[in-house]
């Protein structure tokens, strides 16, 4: 464990590209913004979500406009249990506070989200019954990769569970396989031992419940979760971890990388939505986790004020590219990927490296490890050559990597 709070962090950032002496002026205001949208903003989108023309399914009459292929990650719960400022701090940078301006949500929202592996996420009105007859359940449940019940830790609980309970016995008849992720959230402001008692109760009550419905083995993950902290997006992590069939080997190779590197901690980011995707297999401390998270922010800011652009093709498969990344889009080719080293007061330094456009490498490691520099860089280029071909084995979308 390291204490980060009291550090004054030393920049050194390295290759963080800076634009040619005629080019030098500082980027509008508004690239930075973008990726905060504002409640006014956010709200409109939701609307255009909303409407019928953008609706879906059986809930909207329009065929939806992504591939079904995506692995879906179902957002059920009670209504106002957190469930749209889940999905709008997490995936649309949303600051958290912004999230008491949200209005209720009236029809499912479906939200493809393009990154190292397409998926959608669907966020369910708390009020509508899709136990229903009039609901299509092999519709909703069909590709789904997991189910995510958002309790409010705050409110009531039986009733949240009991729906719980009910949605879990019907999975369990037609879709045994699916991921059930419990987030118990709002924890924020509730004590340590609050937390972990209502933890405690809601797992007995699952268990009791489905025992005595006749399931005894249904694998169920909890997860306590507040979009105030960091909490939101490790549980999230580890929701989407469960759907790469490419987790094991991701792990192998940050485990070889971390051996012969002098590395301590390795986390393979999604740029976008901060969720680790893979990390090496020594225990996540959280506050490891959450610096290495921070650091993110960090070069994203820093890159969108002063990085050059980069060539590419913004509709590149008809999708546009990442509203958060690294870099920007220009017309030179062959630039480094952005890299950056922080030394911490307290030994450890922080080294960050662009793998692709959606992810990036962040390590924890000893000081002495970064003076052997040339070899972690050379390391790090070998781990991104065989990540690229996991990648290629993968393929994209579908649940692939890319
Ligand atoms: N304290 C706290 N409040 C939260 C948290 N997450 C969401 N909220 C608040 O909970 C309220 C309801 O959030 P929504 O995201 O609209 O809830 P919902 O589940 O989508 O509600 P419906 O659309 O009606 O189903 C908002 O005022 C949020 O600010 C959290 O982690 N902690």
């Amino acid at each position: 464990m390291h204490d980060y709070s009291q550090l004054q962090r030393d920049w050194i950032c390295k290759k963080v590209r800076r634009k040619e002496p005629d080019e030098q002026e500082l980027s509008p205001a508004s690239s930075v913004e973008a990726r905060y949208l504002d409640t006014a903003e956010f709200s409109r989108r939701r609307k255009r979500m909303q409407s019928p023309t953008s609706s879906t399914g059986p809930y909207g009459g329009a065929p939806p406009p992504v591939s079904g292929r995506r692995p879906r990650l179902l957002l059920m719960g009670q209504r106002r249990s957190g469930k749209s400022s889940i999905a709008s701090v997490v995936f649309h940078k949303m600051p958290p506070t912004e999230t008491l301006f949200l209005e209720s949500t009236t029809r499912i929202q479906k939200d493809p989200i393009h990154s190292f592996m397409d998926f959608q996420v669907w966020d369910f009105p708390g009020q509508l019954d899709y136990m229903d007859d009039t609901f299509d359940f092999d519709h909703i449940f069909g590709e789904i990769g997991a189910l995510i019940w958002v309790i409010d830790a705050q409110d009531e609980i039986l009733d949240p569970l009991s729906r719980l309970h009910n949605t879990i016995i019907a999975l369990q008849r037609s879709y045994p396989q699916v991921n059930v992720e419990v987030f118990i959230h709002k924890v924020d402001g509730l004590s340590d031992e609050y937390k972990l008692d209502t933890q405690r109760d809601i797992m007995q009550r699952t268990q009791d419940e489905l025992a005595d419905a006749g399931y005894d083995n249904v694998q169920i993950s909890y997860h306590l979760t507040s979009i105030y902290d960091h909490s939101i997006f490790e549980a999230f992590s580890k929701v989407i971890q469960k759907l790469l069939p490419q987790l094991g080997t991701l792990e192998n190779l940050l485990n070889v990388l971390c051996s012969n590197s002098g590395i301590e901690k390795a986390f393979l980011f999604d740029v976008l939505s901060k969720i680790y995707i893979a990390t090496d297999s020594s225990p996540v401390d959280v506050q490891s986790y959450e610096i290495c998270s921070d650091f993110i922010d960090v070069i994203v800011d820093i890159s969108e004020i002063y990085g050059h652009d980069r060539k590419g093709d913004p509709q590149e498969n008809g999708q546009i590219s990442p509203p958060v990344s690294l870099g920007r889009i220009v017309e030179e080719e062959q630039l480094p990927e952005v890299s950056s080293i922080i030394r911490l007061q307290n030994g450890m330094v922080l080294y960050l490296r662009e793998i692709n456009k959606f992810l990036a490498l962040i390590c924890l490691m000893r000081k002495e490890s970064i003076e052997r520099q040339g070899l972690v860089d050379y390391n790090v280029q070998i781990f991104q050559q065989a990540l690229q071909r996991v990648f290629e084995l993968g393929g994209g979308g579908g649940g692939g990597l890319r």
